[in-house]
C-alpha cells in the first residue's frame, strides 16, 4: 500500500534523512522506532507531504505521491496526526470533528463516538477542557473522519497516564479492525509489541533494522543498541 523508497530530506543543509525505505502493506500496524532526533517525525512529515524529499519515491496505493502538495496528500488518504496533535483549542469536540469530515467520508460523528465514547461525554467541550488523553482521541477521531487509508501516528501515547494508554490502544486495535493501516511512530515499546505486526529502526536518518513483531520482542541485544531499553523491556 505505502512504499518509500530510498528518500531523502533536509532542513536547510541539514541532511536528516538519509535515504529511507519502508513498506507498510494493507491492514497493516508497522512501527518506526528510534531515539530522540533519529529522523521518526520528519520520516513522517515526508510522507505527508510537509516536507518534500530531495529524492527518493514515495509510493501510495500505486501512485506516486513524491512531489504532491500535502491536501492532495490527504485527499489520497494519507492522514497525519501530528505529536502536538493539532486540535483546535476554541471550538468544542464535536466541531474540531465535523471540520475534519471529508466529503463523501463515510464516518460519522456516531461511528466516532463508537470508538472513543469519551469524546461523546465531551462533545459540547471545547478542545482546551479537555485532558491530555481526551485531544488525542480526538485528533485520532478527527483524522478517520478524513477517512484515511493511511493513518501516521507520532507519539500518540506521549505523557498520557497508563490507563489511558490503554484505552487508546484498544481504540488503535479497532481502527486496525477496520482494515485501515497504521504508521506508528512511538517510544512505549510495550504499546509497540502490543500492536504492531512489525517493526523499523531509524538511527540518524538512516534505516538500520527491519523484523517482525515476534522476532524484535525476542531481541534485547537490538533493544539496548539502537533503543537503549533492551534490559528493561523483554
Ligand atoms: N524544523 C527543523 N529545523 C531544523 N532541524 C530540525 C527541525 N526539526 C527537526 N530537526 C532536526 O532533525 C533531526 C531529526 O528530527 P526528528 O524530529 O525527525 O526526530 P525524531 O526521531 O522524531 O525525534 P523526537 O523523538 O525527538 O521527536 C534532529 O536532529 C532535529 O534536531
Amino acid at each position: 500500500m505505502l512504499q518509500v523508497q530510498d528518500i531523502h530530506s533536509y532542513y536547510g543543509k541539514s541532511h536528516v534523512i538519509q535515504g529511507v525505505g519502508l513498506e507498510v502493506k494493507q491492514g497493516e500496524l508497522v512501527t518506526l522506532l528510534g531515539r530522540n532526533g533519529a529522523g521518526k517525525s520528519t520520516t513522517l512529515k515526508s510522507i505527508a507531504g510537509l516536507i518534500t524529499p530531495a529524492s527518493g519515491k514515495i509510493i501510495f496505493k500505486g501512485q506516486d505521491m513524491t512531489l504532491l502538495p500535502a491536501y492532495r496528500i490527504a485527499s489520497q488518504g494519507i492522514c497525519l496526526v501530528p505529536e502536538h496533535r493539532g486540535i483546535f483549542r476554541l471550538l468544542t469536540v464535536e466541531e474540531n470533528l465535523n471540520l475534519g469530515r471529508k466529503k463523501g467520508s463515510p464516518w460519522s460523528l456516531h461511528d466516532i463516538y463508537k470508538i472513543f465514547p469519551r469524546l461523546y461525554e465531551r462533545r459540547r467541550n471545547g478542545g482546551a477542557q479537555l485532558s491530555g488523553g481526551e485531544q488525542q482521541m480526538l485528533a485520532i477521531g478527527r483524522a478517520l473522519m478524513n477517512n484515511p487509508r493511511l493513518l501516521m501516528l507520532d507519539e500518540p501515547v506521549e505523557g498520557l497516564a497508563p490507563v489511558i494508554v490503554e484505552e487508546i490502544v484498544a481504540q488503535l486495535k479497532l481502527i486496525k479492525a477496520q482494515g485501515i493501516s497504521i504508521l506508528l511512530v512511538e517510544q512505549n515499546l510495550e504499546v509497540c509489541m502490543q500492536l504492531a505486526e512489525r517493526h523499523y529502526i531509524i538511527e540518524s536518518g538512516k534505516i538500520v533494522y527491519t523484523n517482525d513483531n515476534a522476532s524484535f520482542m525476542n531481541d534485547a541485544y537490538v533493544k539496548d543498541q539502537y533503543l537503549g531499553v533492551g534490559a528493561i523491556s523483554h
